[in-house]
């Protein structure tokens, strides 16, 4: 199994109370899924996501890529593994505002990576997201749209065992939702495995497999 969630529990403490934000979610995906995780605002999306991602530790269970599991490794393994094998897309902006849009998809592959064509490999991208020709600009020139397609193909950079997109269309209009959304669907379809958080109910038709999201609770349809 490429992606395997055991007994997945996050408790935060606020104001004195202890609650769990993720509440022992369990959870398989298989190599070439396209998974959509749907649930209200508050429902424990992200922590979910930032868990999986390795910027979030959780307070028991266990999350294994390939069988190896990911806090069980140091930090600075855990960030290489990410950088490696997680394509992460965040929520909202998230482009390097003095980067361009080419230096911005090359940087993963500065970041651990000194091997192949890196340049190479970020044109490809950039033709495969449909925006070659925006690859001088800076973020703050492109449209809500295009800076979305910049951070899938950053994400994309360094061949990711899986694709994780927290809401990644969010911010955007009915039509421009449906382009990225076809754009996620067709990387899939190329190989690529996808897990996706949204609450639209219009995105999950995308995917192959439905999970909801309640109360920190994650169930299957
Ligand atoms: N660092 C934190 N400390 C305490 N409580 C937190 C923290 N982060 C999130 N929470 C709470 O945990 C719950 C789940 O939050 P989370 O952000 O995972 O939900 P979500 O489904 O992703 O929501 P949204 O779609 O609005 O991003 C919420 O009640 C939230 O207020």
């Amino acid at each position: 199994m490429l992606l395997e969630i055991e007994g997945l529990t996050k408790e935060y403490t606020r104001g004195g109370k202890t609650f769990p934000a993720v509440e022992r979610a369990e959870l398989s995906v298989g190599r070439g899924d396209f998974v959509s995780i749907i649930g209200r605002s508050g429902s424990g999306k992200s922590t979910l996501l930032n868990m999986i991602a390795g910027f979030l530790p959780p307070t028991s269970g266990s999350i294994k890529l390939e069988g190896a599991d990911l806090y069980a490794l140091k930090d600075k393994e855990i960030s290489a593994l990410r950088n490696a094998r997680l394509g992460y897309i965040p929520q909202g902006a998230g482009a390097l505002s003095n980067l361009t849009v080419f230096d911005n998809i090359r940087l993963p592959y500065f970041l651990s990576r000194r091997q192949g064509d890196a340049s190479g490999r970020a044109s490809f991208l950039l033709d495969e997201v449909g925006i070659s020709p925006l690859a001088g600009m800076l973020p703050s020139q492109l449209s809500g749209g295009e800076l979305r397609r910049v951070l899938i193909a950053r994400a994309l950079m360094n061949e990711p065992d899986i694709l994780i997109a927290d809401e990644p269309t969010s911010d955007l209009d009915i039509e421009t939702t449906g382009e990225i959304m076809e754009l996620l669907a067709r990387i899939n379809k190329n190989g690529t495995t996808v897990l996706l958080v949204t609450h639209e109910l219009d995105t999950l038709k995308f995917g192959n497999r439905v999970l909801t999201m309640a109360a920190g609770r994650l169930t299957e349809e």
